[in-house]
């Protein structure tokens, strides 16, 4: 028996059928590829052209994106520091759970801070967690301002906006960089293809 927080007397209970047979089933291994950038970097665009991708090659993926969560799971959290930290840790459970299914599961969110990424990291068998920075920078989102939230952010209608009033802490290491700075244009699909290709090189596309 174990308490773990506010849960007392609680057992883990397994199942003969592992990770490893779904994998098997599956011919791919599961793991977690954690987007993270500004609003605007192109965090959905590119888990989307990452999920076609993968799913023309027969691969199973499936994306959790920030802005989807919390219209559901996640509706309760607001912006603050420990709301986005709460976010963060909730979408790394769901996810670590998917990849333990054996999916390839995409998380598309901002966040902005390097500890709550660590943590998601460290729920994960060493490798599987593959944080992918997607390297825009704040003038190119504030450029493209797809849902106008840059434009109320700098009008002061909207107060704690990421890389405006609210801090945003780049990956000091991390697997992937994906940059699309000055005359370095890359489609979303060429930036997909740069994690297929290190999918590919480090066997998460067969069992
Ligand atoms: N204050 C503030 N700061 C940043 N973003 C804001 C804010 N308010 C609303 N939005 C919209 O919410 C989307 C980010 O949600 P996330 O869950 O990815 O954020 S976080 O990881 O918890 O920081 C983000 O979506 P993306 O543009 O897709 O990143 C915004 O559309
Ligand atoms: N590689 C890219 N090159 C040019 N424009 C892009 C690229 N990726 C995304 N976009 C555009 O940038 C905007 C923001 O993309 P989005 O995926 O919504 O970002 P995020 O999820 O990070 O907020 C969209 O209008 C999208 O079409």
């Amino acid at each position: 028996m174990s308490n773990v927080a506010n849960s007392t007397n609680i057992m883990w209970h397994d199942c003969p059928i592992q990770k490893q047979d779904r994998q098997q089933l599956l011919q791919q291994k599961g793991c977690v590829i954690w987007l993270t950038g500004l609003s605007g970097s192109g965090k959905s665009t590119i888990a989307c052209a990452l999920s076609r991708s993968l799913h023309s090659k027969g691969k199973l993926s499936y994306i959790l994106d920030g802005d989807n969560i919390r219209h559901g799971l996640n509706q309760d959290l607001s912006f603050r520091a420990e709301d986005r930290s709460e976010n963060i840790r909730r979408i790394g459970e769901v996810a670590k759970l998917f990849a333990d299914a054996g999916v390839i599961c995409i998380t598309s969110l901002i966040s902005p801070y390097q500890k709550d990424r660590d943590a998601c990291r460290a729920l994960m068998p060493k490798g599987d967690f593959i944080e992918v920075f997607i390297d825009v920078p704040l003038h190119v989102c504030e450029a493209r301002d797809p849902k106008g939230l840059y434009k109320l952010a700098r009008a002061g209608k909207i107060k704690g906006f990421t890389g405006i009033d609210d801090p945003y802490e780049p990956p000091s290491s991390c697997e992937i960089v994906l940059q699309q700075k000055g005359s370095n244009c890359k489609s979303p699909s060429d930036m997909a293809e740069e994690v297929i290709s290190y999918l590919e090189e480090n066997g998460y596309l067969r069992a």
